[in-house]
């Protein structure tokens, strides 16, 4: 069996797109693996499915990490939707609708209300997440918070100097975090620029991670440390990150890489 997929990415952060409106498969974790594996795949970060949605304007998306896992927020293949698709549309992801409208170069998504609430991140215990009264080495007292999908941000004096190939790995797996956990180490250069990287759950090091810029944007909100408008840098680009009665709106690139083919044994 053949199918099509689209290569995209956003800002380095990069997905195998497949469209199962016309191409439909069924997705296990071994495939995903097989579909995102650099060496003898096609390689990505994240694994997209689009699917119909039965509500007009809308689309729904399937989210897979590298590691086979199924989640349910993925701030920059949101933002690859509309630029696939050519026209603005309300993604619908397991965490809920997000509308995404394109922009100059990529798209703009209404990300929603952060949320703080220590069992809807989850933690395994309740907590001030304001300020987690725990640490791993140099990294202490982040906050956490759910933005669709859970994260943990670590203000720190100088982003570069955190081992997060070491650290990641470990704190993403910590028995505090039931559902494993993303990791962020931000540094404000001033209340208006961030500098930002992300271990992804799932997916290790990325170039970029949409939602771990909204919840970094959202912790430093949080933390009185930012303006309502802010530009975060990550290793692959800027993101611009606004706030408008508490909902997040993301704002960056987007950008539609090659069309291709997989052959395999995939059983819709
Ligand atoms: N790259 C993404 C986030 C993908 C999911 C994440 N690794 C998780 O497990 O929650 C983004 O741009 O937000």
């Amino acid at each position: 069996m053949t199918i099509r997929f689209t290569k995209m990415h956003g800002l380095g952060n990069d997905f195998v797109v497949i469209d199962g409106r016309r191409d439909s498969i069924a997705l296990d974790a071994g495939t995903v693996r097989a579909i995102a594996d650099r060496r003898t795949g096609v390689g990505c970060d994240q694994l997209i499915q689009l699917a119909d949605h039965p509500q007009a304007g809308s689309i729904a998306m399937r989210i897979f990490n590298a590691d086979g896992s199924e989640v349910s927020a993925c701030g920059n293949a949101t933002r690859c939707v509309p630029v696939l698709l050519g026209h603005d549309v309300t993604v619908v992801t397991a965490a809920g609708p997000l509308v995404a409208k394109l922009s100059d170069g990529g798209a703009a998504v209404d990300m929603g209300v952060p949320d703080f609430t220590w069992d809807r991140i989850p933690l395994a215990y309740a907590m001030d997440t304001g300020s987690l009264p725990v640490g791993w080495e140099m990294l202490e007292n982040p906050v956490a918070l759910s933005v669709g999908n859970p994260h943990l941000v670590f203000f720190v004096d100088d982003i570069d100097a955190v081992p997060l190939d070491r650290l990641g790995p470990q704190i993403e797996q910590d028995p505090l975090f039931p559902e494993r956990i993303n990791v962020n180490v931000a540094s404000v250069t001033d209340r208006r620029d961030v500098r930002m990287r992300t271990w992804e759950r799932g997916a290790g090091l990325t170039r970029a991670c949409g939602t771990g810029a909204c919840a970094t944007f959202a912790a430093g909100r949080r933390r009185g440390l930012l303006d309502d408008t802010v530009r975060l840098t990550l290793p692959g680009g800027d993101l611009m990150l606004a706030e408008t009665d508490g909902r997040l709106l993301m704002t960056g690139a987007a950008v539609r890489v090659f069309d291709g083919t997989l052959s395999g044994d995939f059983h819709a």
